[in-house]
């Protein structure tokens, strides 16, 4: 039997301090949660809920596509917009480039359907842009809600014709108070972008708990970093176990750290990542953080499908988060993303049971010995299955920017000892540096024309939030 991870009172009382001022979220009680495991699942679930909707359906994911997929989800809901429902559609600028135009939503909101775009570029925010919506969230009536790793694309049913297997993600479906922070967690985007949601008539309690599973409901804005601290925090109550996978995982030097202390502790850290990335520059970078890792006793599998997705976690078979954050500093630090922490045995045991499942379709990633020389080699444990993947694109590249920035950095100010793991992104660094300086001495103008365009540009963005702001009082303009 594991040692609980939150153990009895009064260190509960402490712990449950610690997790809701760290996660900035309280422990809600009473509710109901089902793992969804793989799009097909979430598809049939949301779309079932989507088209039973009797008075409002709230969705707000990063990427909505315009394909099969797409098309079903927009039909359902203009079908329910024209019978009267209230339709509100979230969609991220970035997420959603290149996958659907304003054109695609044109029929819901001819159907009363109301559809926002988060932070598309503008003036006065040079880099506004680097901050997304990243959540993926549906609440259907203020009694029924979902969120998820998985978008809304037919890349996550994969691609039978072409021997492409459907992509590895996990969600959940919520009813019971939960449903209600997810709601304000949606409202929060709404007003974010326009004018603020409408009020709803509240439902009325339902007469007995509709269950007993306690959680948090992380709803992350820029620069808040709950997820990233409670991440942290987790990391350093578990015991005996500490299981994570994740899409694009960039490992930054202090969450290493907290990994490397829980295994020095003997807590079982393991990560599983994807094999075969959609993204592969960010597979690249993720690799090249395997070595600290594997040192320090944390086992790390790649999974042989065609694309892992999910974002997970499991600690001692009594804690579990799943939501949207990857381990990134993207996630972490500069998107909204939605995710929920659930302290209860049985739920936990599912999602753990799913990580054994995932090992069996995974290869570990081992150090062996060199024949020459001193240093271990990162290598698989075994021959591993060539699997076909689809292509995919996202901003996720911005936290492997950072990735090798942050080992460049490290080298320049002397600030942090870099274990031989560095190398990789060293190495990029020192190619594009080179080539920068090269550039710099033979054809000073091509540095020199848009070091002047990209400083024109800021000082124009600059002057635009100055010109705004004038008259204003400065709390006004702090709240901006
Ligand atoms: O940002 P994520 O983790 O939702 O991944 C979305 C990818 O861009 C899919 O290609």
């Amino acid at each position: 039997m594991p040692k609980p991870l939150i153990p009895s009172t009064p260190s509960r009382l402490l712990a449950e301090q610690a997790l809701s001022r760290t996660a900035g979220a309280p422990l809600l009680s009473g509710n109901a949660v089902e793992l969804l495991i793989d799009a097909a699942a979430h598809y049939d679930a949301w779309l079932t809920a989507i088209r039973g909707a009797r008075q409002r359906v709230l969705l707000e994911n990063y990427i909505i596509r315009d394909d099969e997929v797409g098309r079903m989800f927009r039909d359902a809901l203009v079908e329910r917009a024209q019978a009267g429902v209230f339709v509100a559609v979230v969609a991220d600028w970035v997420g959603c480039l290149g996958q659907s135009r304003s054109a695609f939503w044109a029929p819901l909101r001819a159907a009363g359907g109301e559809v926002r775009v988060f932070n598309p570029p503008q003036l006065g925010q040079p880099l506004g842009w680097i901050s997304r919506d990243h959540r993926k969230l549906l609440v259907v009536d203020g009694v029924l809600g979902f969120l998820s790793g998985v978008c809304i694309s037919a890349k996550w049913l994969g691609d039978p014709g072409r021997g492409v297997p459907p992509w590895r993600d996990t969600g959940v479906a919520l009813r019971g108070p939960a449903v209600a922070e997810l709601e304000a967690a949606f409202a929060q985007s709404w007003g974010e972008i326009g004018v603020a949601l409408r009020q709803f008539v509240p439902l009325p309690e339902p007469a007995t708990p509709v269950g007993n599973v306690s959680l948090r409901l992380i709803a992350t804005q820029p620069a808040t970093a709950g997820m990233y601290r409670l991440d942290q925090l987790i990391a350093a109550m578990a015991r005996k176990t500490l299981w994570l996978t994740d899409a694009y995982f960039v490992g930054i030097a202090p969450y290493v750290q907290a990994l490397v202390s829980a295994a020095r502790d003997d807590v079982d850290v393991r990560l599983l990542v994807p094999g075969s990335s959609d993204i592969p520059v960010v597979a690249s970078l993720s690799r090249s953080g395997y070595r600290p890792l594997l040192k320090a006793g944390i086992r790390v599998f790649e999974w042989n499908g065609s694309m892992l997705h999910a974002k997970t976690a499991v600690a001692d078979g009594q804690w579990a988060r799943v939501g949207s954050s990857n381990l990134n500093i993207a996630s972490w630090l500069s998107n909204r993303e939605l995710d929920v922490a659930v302290e209860d045995a049985g739920f936990a045991g599912q999602l753990a049971a799913q990580y054994e499942r995932d090992l069996d379709n995974a290869t570990e990633i081992v150090l062996a010995p060199r024949r020459h020389g001193s240093s271990e080699r990162v290598r698989s444990s075994e021959e591993r299955p060539r699997v076909r993947r689809s292509g995919g694109s996202s901003g996720r590249a911005a936290a492997g920017a950072l990735r090798i920035a942050n080992s460049v950095g490290a080298v320049l100010s002397n600030r942090r000892v870099l274990g031989d793991t560095s190398g990789g992104p060293l190495i990029i660094g020192t190619l594009a540096l080179a080539l920068l300086a090269v550039i710099a001495i033979l054809w000073p103008a091509w540095i020199g024309w848009p070091f002047g365009i990209l400083a024109g540009w800021f000082a124009l963005n600059l002057g635009i939030r100055a010109w705004r702001l004038r008259g204003r009082n400065p709390r006004e303009a702090d709240d901006d």
